[in-house]
C-alpha cells in the first residue's frame, strides 16, 4: 500500500481495504478524512475568501486607477505648474538682467561722468562713451593712455597722491578734487573718484570715475566773491581786507617793519552820483579802483570799503617816507580827468595815512586812524593826503559833536541869518541883499559857515537848514517890501547846495515859502554854484527852467571857478554871473585876473546876462569894474553880512541915496 501510495497509484491504493492492512489505518484514514474534509472545507474557506478577495479587487480595481490616474495627473500638473514657474522665473530674472543691462548701458552712455577702468600702471583699458557729456571723449580715446593725461598739469602731483594710496589697498575708495581737460582742450572742475577693484574679477583694475564740477565749484567762487570782493570794483570788501590787514600786522612783528594804510575818500562824489546818476558814479568807481590798482606794487592790496571809500594796504614799509611815493604815483593818477558820460571831469581824492606795527594796532584801530587822517585831509583843502597823529583823534570827536550840535541848532533857533548889500556900481544904492546864514553857538559864539555848511552838505542837514534860511529870507524881505517902499523893491539872494538843488520837489518847495512870506517871485534870486550847474546839465536846465517859470531870477554863483562849458551856458535860463572873489582880488595888479574879469564881462554880455562882482574890498576896484560896465558889486568895501535889524536900519536910513563907506 504503502508502495502503491509511493508510486501514486491512487486507484491502487484506494483499493486496498484498509481492514487488510491495519485496523489503525481506518483511524488514520478516518483523521486523514477528517483532515481532508477540514482541510477541504479550508480550502474552501480560502477559495472564498480569495473569490471575494478577487471581487473586491475586480470592484476596486477602477477606482485603483482612477485614484492613481488622478494622482498622476495631479503630480503632472504639479511638475507641470512647477516647470512654469521656474521658466517664467528664469524668463523674469533674464528680462531683469536684461533690463539692469539696458540701464546700465543707458546711464554710462548717457551719464555726464566718465568712467574709467585703469591697469594697476594707470593705463586705461576702459572707457565709457561720455561723447554728450561735458568731457565730450569718444569711445576709445583715451585708451592705452595713462589717467594722469587728462588732469591739469597742477594737479598732477594730487591725482598721483590719491592713485597711490587707492592702489595700495584693495577694495579702497578715495576722491579728490582737481582739474581735468575734457576733449574740446577745456579745463574743468572735477572730481576724481578712484576705486581699486583689482579683487574684482571682472573688473581687475583702478575704477576712475570723473565726475564734473565745473558748476558747483563756479557757484562756490561766486560765493566767496560774494563774501569777500566788491561786487562793482572786484576790489576786496572790508571783511578780507580787515582779514589781510591783520595778517599783514602779524608779519610786521617777524619781519620788523610797518603796515601803512592808506584811506582814500573821493572829492565831491555825492555830488557827481546825485547829479550824474548812479551808473555814471559807478563808472567812476570802477575806473578809480583801476589806477588806484596802477599805483601800487602787485604784493600790495587795493580794497574798497563802500561808497567812494578804497583803502590800499602797503607791507614791508620802513618808515614814513616810504609811502610817498606810492602817494605821488595815486596822485598821478588822479591828475588825468575821468571821462564820464562823454565829459571830462576833474575828481580828486583826499588821502589819510597811518602806519602800525603788531606790537601796538590791531586792523579796525588801523583803519580808524587812517580814516581820522582822511578827514583831516578833506578839511584842509580837496586832494590833499595827511598822515595820521594821536592830535586827530581829539579833533574828530569835537567834529561828531559839531555834528549833533548842527542838529540841535535847526530845531534849536540856534541860526541866524545876516545880509550884505548887492549895489549897482554906478549908483551904489542898495537893491539886493545877499543871505548868508551864520550859526550862535551856545558855547563856541558865532561860526562861519564855511565851517558847517560842508558838513551840513556832506550829513544831508542842508536840507532843513537850506529851507530854513530860504524861509527866513524870504519872511524878511516880505516885511522890508512893507517897511519901504522902495522902488523897485528890495531883491533878497539865497544860495541853493548842490543837494538842494537836486532837490526833486525844489520849484514847489520854493514856490510854497514865496506864497507864505507873502514874497512875489521876482523879488527872490536863487544862487547856484558853477559847479553845481555843470555837474548835470540837462537836469539843470530843467531844474532853472522849473524856478524861472515861477518868475524867480538866477544866478550863478562863484562863477569862474568851475570850467563852466560855453556851450552849456547859454542854453540855461540865468539872469547873472556873479565873479568869484578870487579874481576881483587881483585886478588891480595882476594882469591875468584883470584879462578874465574883462573875459567874463564880455561873455556874460553876449549872453545877455548882467554880472555882480563879488568881494570889493576897495575904491579902486569898485572903478575898474565900473569903467568895465559890470553892472552890480558885493563886498567888504560896500557893507560886511550884516544882522537883520542892522540891514533893516541901513535900508530905512538910505532909502534911494548912495550906502555909505563901511570899509
Ligand atoms: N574876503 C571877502 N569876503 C567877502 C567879501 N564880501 C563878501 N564876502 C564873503 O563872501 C561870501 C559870499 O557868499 P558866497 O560866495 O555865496 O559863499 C558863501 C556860501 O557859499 C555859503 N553860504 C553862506 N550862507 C549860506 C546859505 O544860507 N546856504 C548855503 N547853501 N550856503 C551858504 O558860505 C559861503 C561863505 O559865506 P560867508 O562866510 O558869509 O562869506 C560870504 C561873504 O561874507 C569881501 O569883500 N571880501
Amino acid at each position: 500500500m504503502f508502495a502503491a501510495i509511493d508510486a501514486g497509484d491512487v486507484a491502487k491504493t484506494n483499493a486496498i481495504d484498509s481492514d487488510e492492512v491495519d485496523p489503525i489505518f481506518g483511524e488514520i484514514g478516518e483523521q486523514i478524512s477528517g483532515a481532508a474534509a477540514a482541510s477541504r472545507a479550508n480550502s474552501d474557506q480560502h477559495l472564498h475568501d480569495l473569490a471575494v478577495i478577487q471581487a473586491r479587487v475586480l470592484f476596486s480595481t477602477p477606482l485603483v486607477f482612477t485614484f492613481g490616474l488622478g494622482l498622476v495627473v495631479f503630480f503632472w500638473r504639479v511638475l507641470v505648474s512647477y516647470q512654469d514657474q521656474v521658466k517664467r522665473a528664469v524668463e523674469r530674472e533674464a528680462e531683469a538682467a536684461r533690463r539692469n543691462e539696458q540701464r546700465f548701458r543707458a546711464l554710462v552712455q548717457n551719464a555726464s561722468d566718465l568712467v574709467l577702468i585703469c591697469s594697476p600702471d594707470g593705463t586705461v583699458f576702459y572707457q565709457s562713451p561720455a561723447t554728450h557729456g561735458p568731457w565730450g571723449y569718444t569711445d576709445d580715446a583715451l585708451l592705452d593712455e595713462a589717467f594722469t593725461g587728462l588732469v591739469h598739469p597742477e594737479d598732477t602731483a594730487a591725482a598721483r597722491d590719491l592713485w597711490d594710496q587707492t592702489q595700495a589697498v584693495r577694495g579702497a575708495t578715495k576722491a579728490v578734487e582737481l582739474r581735468c581737460q575734457n576733449a574740446a582742450g577745456a579745463w574743468r572742475h572735477a572730481e576724481l573718484i578712484l576705486s581699486n577693484l583689482l579683487d574684482e574679477p571682472a573688473v581687475n583694475g583702478l575704477i576712475a570715475t570723473v565726475h564734473d564740477i565745473q558748476d558747483r565749484k563756479i557757484f562756490e567762487q561766486q560765493l566767496t566773491q560774494q563774501a569777500f570782493y566788491d561786487g562793482l570794483t572786484g576790489l576786496p570788501n572790508r571783511a578780507l581786507l580787515c582779514d589781510r590787514i591783520k595778517q599783514a600786522l602779524v608779519r610786521t612783528g617777524r619781519r620788523n617793519t610797518n603796515v601803512g594804510l592808506l584811506f582814500l575818500d573821493l572829492d565831491k562824489f555825492k555830488i557827481i552820483n546825485d547829479s550824474l546818476g548812479h551808473q555814471t558814479g559807478d563808472e567812476l568807481l570802477i575806473e578809480v579802483a583801476t589806477r588806484l590798482k596802477a599805483s601800487v606794487r602787485a604784493e600790495d592790496t587795493v580794497g574798497r570799503l563802500g561808497g567812494d571809500e578804497f583803502v590800499v594796504l602797503l607791507e614791508n614799509i620802513a618808515d614814513d617816507v616810504s609811502v610817498l611815493p606810492v602817494v605821488e604815483a595815486i596822485k598821478k593818477q588822479f591828475g588825468r580827468s575821468f571821462l564820464l558820460e562823454g565829459r571830462e571831469i576833474a575828481v580828486t581824492a583826499s588821502i589819510g595815512i597811518a602806519f602800525g606795527d603788531a606790537s601796538r594796532d590791531q586792523a579796525d584801530s588801523l583803519l580808524r586812524n587812517a580814516d581820522l587822517a582822511m578827514y583831516r585831509a578833506k578839511a584842509a583843502g580837496k586832494g590833499r593826503h595827511v598822515i595820521f597823529d594821536s592830535s586827530m583823534q581829539v579833533d574828530t570827536l569835537a567834529r561828531l559833536e559839531l555834528e549833533n550840535d548842527l542838529r540841535a541848532a535847526i530845531d534849536g533857533g540856534q541860526l541866524r541869518v545876516h545880509y550884505q548889500p548887492i549895489v549897482p556900481l554906478k549908483s551904489e544904492r542898495v537893491t539886493e541883499v545877499e543871505a548868508l546864514v551864520r550859526w550862535q553857538h551856545p558855547t563856541q559864539g558865532m561860526i562861519s559857515p564855511l565851517d558847517f555848511i560842508p558838513l551840513a552838505e556832506e550829513t544831508g542837514l542842508i536840507i532843513p537848514l537850506g529851507l530854513w534860511v530860504l524861509k527866513e529870507a524870504c519872511r524878511q524881505a516880505a516885511i522890508w517890501h512893507a517897511q519901504f517902499p522902495i522902488d523897485p523893491p528890495v531883491v533878497i539872494s539865497v544860495n541853493l547846495s548842490p543837494r538842494q538843488f537836486q532837490m526833486p520837489d525844489l520849484a514847489e518847495e520854493v514856490e510854497r515859502t514865496l506864497q507864505e512870506a507873502g514874497l512875489p517871485a521876482r523879488y527872490l534870486k536863487l544862487e547856484i554854484t558853477e559847479g553845481t550847474i555843470m555837474l548835470d546839465v540837462e537836469a539843470t536846465i530843467s531844474t532853472l527852467s522849473r524856478l524861472k517859470a515861477i518868475g524867480i531870477k538866477l544866478a550863478v554863483d562863484d562863477f569862474g571857478t568851475g570850467y563852466s562849458s560855453l556851450a552849456y551856458l547859454k542854453r540855461l535860463p540865468l539872469d547873472v554871473l556873479k565873479i568869484d572873489r578870487s579874481f576881483i582880488k587881483g585886478i588891480a595888479e595882476n594882469a591875468e585876473d584883470k584879462a578874465i574879469v574883462q573875459a567874463i564881462l564880455l561873455l556874460a554880455k553876449s549872453l545877455n546876462l548882467e554880472v555882480t562882482a563879488e568881494g570889493i574890498e576897495n575904491a579902486e576896484q569898485a572903478a575898474m569894474l565900473n569903467s568895465w560896465q559890470c553892472e552890480r558889486g558885493q563886498g567888504y568895501y560896500f557893507a560886511r553880512p550884516m544882522e537883520a535889524d542892522k540891514a533893516t536900519a541901513l535900508l530905512g536910513r538910505l532909502g534911494l541915496s548912495p550906502l555909505p563907506r563901511v570899509a
